[in-house]
């Protein structure tokens, strides 16, 4: 950007230069500036050990010269106004700090430096040639900057996306975490107070899983806990909604599905998990104990719908666990249940 702005601020001040016919120094002094400096302030900038303290001096001095260029150009009004005012919004929205006052002191630095080298004179007519040389840089500045800006709004709104991704799934199962799963508990909720659509959740928790994490380790109940997702993923379908609360706890929310179907669904969730078989440990039996509960009318808000899950699952656990329960089907065609 410093090479582009100060390349095309060169061809205005050129013009200015060349119409009050500038002595040799301001020439000298417009080639450096404008052409050599931008590169020297790169390589400073690149083989600086503090690049960032190496950046702000380099913006600095950036201004100084900006400054010094306004009595050369006799304060010619276009490019004056033109060239500072880009300058400012490159500062504003390079959004480095404590350069405000920086800045200030800086451009009247250049102002006193430039007035003292070639004195003060008034001439801020812009001639026609003059208004022509200070188009490029209007006009380029203008759309690199609104590339730029555009190119970062995009790098935002891409990782706001990425941020509330992560913020919905639970990194270790890859299913849903708590906040998400019960916005869509509330819509099911809702829902079925406005049309009378059913909708049921399945409270799920593996059997024994501190023992499991006490005698193999806290990987192998990881590795547990993975597989329990994957099972769940295979199971449901897409418009159901799997999260985990926690700990071994996983929450299955079933939109349009009636207490019956819900039921077989954590039968087969239930007999899955008692396939699961971990490649390093294959005698290793898992298990899994599961509460379902439908909407009811009585159900005032989500926390009494999942209260009645959690009862039901509660149930199995203390009928041994390994089996599916619900407030209106105890212990429902669980092995337990059958032998
Ligand atoms: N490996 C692993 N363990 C976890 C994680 N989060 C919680 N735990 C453990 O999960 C266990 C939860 O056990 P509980 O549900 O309280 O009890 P349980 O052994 O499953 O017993 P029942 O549920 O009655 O069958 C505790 O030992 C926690 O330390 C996790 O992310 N990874």
């Amino acid at each position: 950007m410093r090479v582009l702005g100060m390349g095309l601020g060169g061809l205005a001040v050129g013009a200015v230069l060349w119409e009050v016919r500038a002595p040799p120094i301001d020439w000298i002094l417009l080639v450096f500036v404008c052409y050599l400096w931008p590169h020297l302030a790169c390589l400073l900038s690149k083989f600086s050990s503090n690049r960032h303290r190496t950046e702000l001096f380099s913006m600095v001095l950036d201004t100084v010269f900006i400054g010094l260029g306004l009595p050369l150009m006799r304060f010619n009004l276009l490019p004056s106004a033109l060239i500072v005012t880009l300058h400012l919004m490159d500062r504003i929205a390079s959004g480095a700090r404590g350069l405000r006052l920086a800045t200030l002191l800086a451009l009247c630095a250049g102002i006193l430096g430039g007035g003292w080298l070639g004195g003060y004179h008034w001439a801020p007519e812009s001639s026609m040639r003059v208004i022509l040389a200070c188009l490029p840089l209007l006009i380029v500045h203008t759309l690199v900057l609104s590339l730029t800006s555009r190119g970062l709004i995009e790098k935002t709104a891409r990782q706001n996306e990425k941020l509330h991704a992560m913020l919905r799934v639970d990194a270790l199962t890859g299913l849903y975490c708590r906040p998400f799963w019960q916005e869509q508990a509330a819509v099911s909720l809702r829902k079925f107070f406005q049309s009378g659509t059913p909708s049921c959740m399945l409270m799920l928790d593996i059997d024994h899983f501190k023992q499991i994490n006490d005698t193999y380790g806290h990987d192998v109940g990881d590795t547990v806990l993975r597989g329990l997702a994957h099972v769940i993923r295979g199971s449901i379908r897409a418009t159901d909604c799997a999260g985990r609360f926690g700990g071994d706890e996983f929450i299955i929310l079933l939109p349009d599905t009636c207490l019956e179907d819900a039921l077989v669904m954590a039968e087969r969730i239930r007999k899955r998990v008692a396939t699961l078989r971990l490649r390093k440990l294959p005698d290793l039996q898992i298990t899994c104990s599961v509460g379902v509960a439908c909407i009811e009318k009585h159900h005032d808000d989500l926390g009494e719908w999942m209260k009645e899950a959690d009862t039901a699952l509660y149930q199995v656990k203390k009928a041994g666990r390994d089996g599916v329960a619900s407030a209106h089907v105890p212990l429902a065609t669980t092995d337990a249940a059958e032998s």
